[in-house]
């Protein structure tokens, strides 16, 4: 596990790392309170920082304020290093966001049992996120996850200049997969359609189960062209070899619709969806296995519908 050490005095800094790393971690660190909040807000930041209370610039009181008001997307579990014990001490660090604190010079008993507390908490509360967040069959964002990402990709895509796609998909006949091999091989189609889907995609893009047997995919940046292209990707991959499960090889394909929020035109992501959905039903009607675009004409914002939805 990765520990971020905030210190500005370097003989302290080293003493902690050795300590630390001794323990088993892998340490990261800081001089002062701005290069703490930096690494802590940059993607696989560490999940828990030592941090001490007097630093030059921002202190450590600052850093757990700026940590509480800017990661929102996950929980960092900060220790406050500090001379100062008083309760008084105790009580603004833990008011400004601290979870825990420790005396300094620190009794390294002490820090470890604390530490690894610490460890205990991010640990459960990342699996609580996960299973929040990502749908227990798959793996994959679960619906309310998914249409998060959406509607912040479509306030980002309000601010900026790029339009964003989405792909409703959805498997066909999967009632017969049902039928005829049993829910177990369903859910395992499910599971293997999923997979494929993910391993064709960017890594900037997100993949979701909107409903059932209905795949739901966010691609921030993304053309009509774009979007297209990897839809076909998306369907080919599906559809190029049955899924091998212990109920033998089911062969599977998949429904696609695509809705494009074009740049500079605001569109609600329920509108964004519900073309998309359109297009499904047009992919469906068409013979199934095949990929449907909205029109340019459906992609612009139309207020009279809106009210009617
Ligand atoms: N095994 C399994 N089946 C599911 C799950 N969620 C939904 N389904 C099934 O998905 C099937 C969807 O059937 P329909 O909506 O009739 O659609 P379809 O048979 O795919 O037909 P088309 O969409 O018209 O091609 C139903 O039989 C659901 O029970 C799941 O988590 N596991």
């Amino acid at each position: 596990m990765k520990v971020l050490i905030a210190d500005d005095d370097p003989l302290s800094l080293l003493y902690l790392q050795d300590t630390l790393q001794d323990w088993g971690y892998e340490v990261v660190t800081a001089t002062d309170g701005i290069r703490a909040c930096e690494i802590l807000q940059q993607p696989d930041a560490p999940m828990l920082a030592v941090i001490d209370w007097m630093m030059p610039g921002m202190d450590g009181i600052d850093v757990c304020r700026q940590v509480r008001d800017t990661i929102k997307d996950r929980y960092v579990y900060l220790i406050m290093l500090t001379t100062r014990s008083e309760t008084e001490f105790v009580v603004e660090a833990m008011n400004a966001g601290a979870d825990d604190f420790v005396g300094k010079p620190f009794n390294a008993e002490e820090l470890q049992v604390r530490i690894r507390a610490g460890r205990r908490i991010s640990e459960l509360e990342q699996q609580l996120r996960l299973k929040a967040t990502h749908d227990a069959l798959t793996g994959i964002y679960n619906r309310g996850a998914l249409l998060e990402i959406l509607e912040k990709e479509l306030i980002r895509h309000g601010r900026d200049t790029r339009p964003v796609s989405i792909i409703f998909a959805d498997l066909d006949h999967f009632k017969r997969v049902n039928d005829e091999h049993g829910h177990l091989a369903g859910d395992a189609v499910l599971r293997e359609v999923s997979r494929r889907l993910a391993a064709v995609l960017r890594p900037y893009d997100s993949l979701g189960r909107y409903g059932g047997e209905e795949l739901l995919i966010v691609l921030p940046a993304c053309t009509r062209d774009g979007a297209l292209e990897v839809a076909e990707r998306v369907r080919a991959a599906v559809a190029a070899t049955p899924v091998d499960t212990d109920f033998g090889a089911i062969a599977c394909s998949l429904s696609i619709g695509i809705a494009v929020a074009d740049e500079g035109v605001p569109i609600p992501s329920q509108k964004l969806i519900h073309l998309a959905d359109d297009a499904l039903y047009r992919a469906k009607r068409g013979g199934r296995n095949r990929v449907e675009m909205a029109s340019d004409q459906q992609g612009q914002p139309d207020g009279d519908q809106d009210e009617q939805e």
